[in-house]
Parts: structure tokens; sequence; C-alpha cells
């Protein structure tokens, strides 16, 4: 029986922090300034705890400087908008992550759009995702970017090929959804973005060359939802009892599909890869708006 080629997220991951680690290296030599992503954390949910640590141990090996503040899970809107206004402010940080999810008395929007436009290393802001949606963007948003190029790395061609994402969120399946019907390289796909309300999801899912799978629930997508030979990208990160699993029932896939990620090991390391290159540009951006 034939088996998926297994995408390497976590190889391709590090293969990209060595070469950011030069091109930092490289921009801390002619400008004297060192990118800095400052990281917000509010509250103690360990798994936003765990994906922060992994951010910050990320950011060392790449030779960008990361601080961290911790709130109280009792802060209010205006003492974080306080923090957030306090770092737009300062001038040698690059980038401001707020790691979501926020606690309930915190609207996550209006702290998301008070992030600086050219700090916002997620690629929230309103303006950012814009310009995305526009194809000039300033910032890729990090997972999907990730994706991106994950199924670049599976060989697969996007041009004229049809990519379904299941999944609507601001965060993943929007912005994936826009970046592969753009024009340009590991893009240029026909695009179908499905939803909770999708008519006969498993009729769309099995018509897809890529199906990107962003819906947050274990195991979802299942054998028979994917076209035989397919890219698959699983998004997810469920945890299940103590295993973390993606949204992809990943054993009935692996005889299906062309090609999948694997959860962990697939996307979660590309999006953290992303961070760091997205970091690495805001300090380049507002090195370059200091010296105008
Ligand atoms: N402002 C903001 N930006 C984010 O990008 C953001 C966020 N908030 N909130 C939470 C989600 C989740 N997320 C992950 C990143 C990496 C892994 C990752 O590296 N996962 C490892 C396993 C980690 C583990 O063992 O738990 C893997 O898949 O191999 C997972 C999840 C970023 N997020």
């Amino acid at each position: 029986m034939s088996s998926a080629q297994i995408i390497d997220g976590k190889g391709v991951a590090s293969r990209l922090r060595e070469e950011l680690a030069q091109k930092v290296a490289e921009f801390q030599q002619s400008n004297h300034v060192q990118p800095h992503l400052a990281a917000v954390l509010v509250g103690d949910d360990p798994a936003s705890a765990v994906y922060v640590r992994n951010k910050q141990r990320a950011c060392e090996k790449s030779g960008i400087r990361s601080t961290l503040h911790r709130l109280s899970t009792e802060t209010s809107q205006a003492e974080l908008l306080e923090l957030v206004h306090s770092l737009n402010e300062q001038s040698d940080v690059h980038g401001i992550l707020i790691q979501l999810p926020l606690p309930s008395q915190i609207d996550e929007t209006t702290v998301l759009d008070a992030v600086a436009p050219l700090k916002d290393v997620d690629c929230f802001h309103p303006e950012n995702v814009g310009l995305m949606v526009q194809g000039r963007p300033r910032f890729l948003p990090c997972t999907p970017a990730g994706c991106q190029v994950l199924i670049g790395e599976s060989g697969t061609p996007t041009s004229g090929a049809h990519a379904v994402v299941v999944g609507r969120s601001e965060i993943v399946g929007k912005p994936m959804g826009m970046m592969l019907v753009q024009k340009g390289d590991l893009a240029n796909a026909t695009v179908t973005i499905a939803h909770s309300r999708t008519r006969d999801l498993t009729e769309m899912t099995r018509q897809a060359d890529i199906l990107i799978a962003a819906i947050g629930r274990p195991n979802f997508i299942t054998g028979e939802m994917i076209k035989p030979g397919a890219c698959v990208i699983d998004v997810g990160i469920n945890r299940v009892g103590d295993r973390l699993v993606g949204d992809v029932n990943f054993d009935e896939a692996l005889p299906v599909a062309g090609s999948i990620t694997p959860v962990p090991g697939g996307v979660g390391p590309m999006t953290i890869a992303m961070l760091l290159q997205n970091t690495l540009t805001a300090a380049i951006l507002q090195t370059q708006a200091l010296s105008e």
C-alpha cells in the first residue's frame, strides 16, 4: 500500500532559523541594532506559557532579543493597553506579540488594533491584513506563511490547483485562502474556503489538490474526505489526554494523501520560524523609517 510523503516542518523550520540567524547577524553588523521581540502573556494558561517559551527559545537561537511581559489573569483592558502603548513607544522594541487567547474581560480586537502596525509581527492589524490582501504585504501572517512554505516543500504545484481551506478564522483560514489565490509563487491557486455551514463538506474536500485543515477539532478530516494523492496541511493542535493530535486523522490520511504534515513537527514549528522572520522585517522597516 502506498504511503504519503511526511513533510518535515520541524526540519524546514530549523533550516530557516539558521538562514535567518545569518541575516540577523548581518543586519546587526551594519546597523548596530539587535532585532527585539516583546512577547506579552496575560494569565497562566499552561499551553500559552509553553508556546511563548518556545518562541523565546527560537528567538535566542536566531540572535533575536526577546523579552517577556507577564501580566496576571485579572489584568484590566486599560492596563494591557497601557503596556501596548509603552511598547509601541520603545524604539528598541521592533515586534510585539500578544499571546492569544486573552482573558474574557479583555476585548482582543481592541488590544490587537492598538499594536503599532510596523511592530505587528503577527500580521493581525487591519492595515497589515489589508496590505496583504491587496498583494503588497508588509508582513505575512505566520501560520499561513508557514503552510505555504510546506506546500512548496512537498513539491505540489499550486498554480491552477484547487486548494480547499477548511476553517475561516481571521488568524488562519481566511488569510490562508487570500495568500493562495494571490498572483505569484506558491500561489495562483483556485481557492475554496469551507466552514461549519458548508453544504456537503466531504464532496468539497474530495476535490482538493491541496487540503488545509484549520478547524480546531481533533481528527475531523477522515480518510474518505481526502482526494488520493492530495497535499494535506494540518494546522490543528489539539490536546487529547496527554497527546497532541491534528485536525486530520493521520492514520487514515497516510495511505490516501500524496503528502501530509505531522502533528507535532509540522505547521507549529513553521509558525514560529515565520514569526522570527517577521521580527527581522520589522527591525529593518523601523530602522529605515528612522534614517529617512
Ligand atoms: N498572538 C499569537 N500568535 C500566535 O502565533 C499564536 C497565538 N497568539 N496563540 C496560540 C497560537 C498557537 N501557536 C503555536 C505555535 C507553535 C506551536 C508549536 O511549535 N507546536 C509544536 C509542539 C508544541 C507542543 O509540544 O506543545 C509542534 O507542532 O511541533 C504550536 C502552537 C501560535 N499561536
